[in-house]
């Protein structure tokens, strides 16, 4: 099995995105670029992480209408990230356009319900439910929409996977036992969520606020 580790680079610091990229190369399986990080470089700074030879996960989270989601992805194409990410909660048409705009070599998932949100969070923008459920229907959304899988937390991955066997599975919000959580609220360790079925693991603080990160990172894949 290839690595399924995408480590989270959350710095708007280049040098200091670059050393991070550095220090753990060898152990991960690819970098997950996010907000923080685009925003203050664009596309010239996802270039450059891109020279570390491995996959770039560009995590967007793009949420708007259709026209504007489609053009934005098309605007992204010519990096070819492996992976991007949109919101489930935009609509079949708009995870339709993403995935007609993308590049052909690149995944497009859907974030279903973030993993730093629990139920009474849920109930508080009005979806009545529990997360289980709501992950579920966002992920029939998103398989009916013909993108490539979704984004959801450790719990809910497995009932996922069974209902979508060929799906790629992204799952973030994973500590080692007793880590730190911070703002996560649904969590789970490394080995629990490949268990369950994800297919790649997206773990940002444990292993970039780690004393050694490449020690780390090496720690959780003795784990898997
Ligand atoms: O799409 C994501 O990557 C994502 C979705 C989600 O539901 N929860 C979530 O934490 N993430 C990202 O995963 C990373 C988690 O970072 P740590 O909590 O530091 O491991 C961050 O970069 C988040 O932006």
């Amino acid at each position: 099995m290839s690595n399924p580790i995408y480590v989270a680079i959350d710095t708007p610091d280049l040098d200091h995105a670059k050393a991070m990229a550095d220090q753990v190369r060898r152990h991960v399986g690819g970098l997950k670029l996010g907000l923080e990080f685009f925003v203050a470089h664009g596309q010239p700074g996802v270039r450059e992480m891109a020279r570390f030879g491995l996959p770039i996960f560009l995590d967007l989270k793009l949420h708007d209408i259709p026209n504007t989601v489609a053009k934005a992805v098309q605007a992204l194409a010519p990096l070819q990230p492996a992976i991007l990410t949109v919101h489930a909660a935009g609509g079949r048409a708009m995870l339709e356009g993403a995935k007609a705009a993308a590049a052909p070599g690149t995944k497009v998932v859907a974030v279903t319900m973030l993993t730093s949100l629990d139920t009474t969070d849920l109930a508080a923008t009005g979806v009545v439910g529990n997360a289980h459920d709501q992950v579920l229907r966002l992920a029939d959304l998103a398989r009916e929409a013909g993108i490539d899988g979704i984004v959801c937390s450790g719990e809910e991955v497995g009932a996922v996977h069974a209902r979508w066997p060929k799906g790629f599975f992204v799952v973030p919000g994973v500590r080692m036992a007793g880590g730190s959580v911070g703002d996560q609220k649904r969590v789970v360790t490394p080995r629990a969520a490949t268990d369950a079925g994800a297919s790649i693991l997206v773990i940002g603080r444990p292993i970039t606020q780690a004393d050694d990160p490449d020690a780390a990172a090496r720690a959780i894949v003795a784990t898997l």
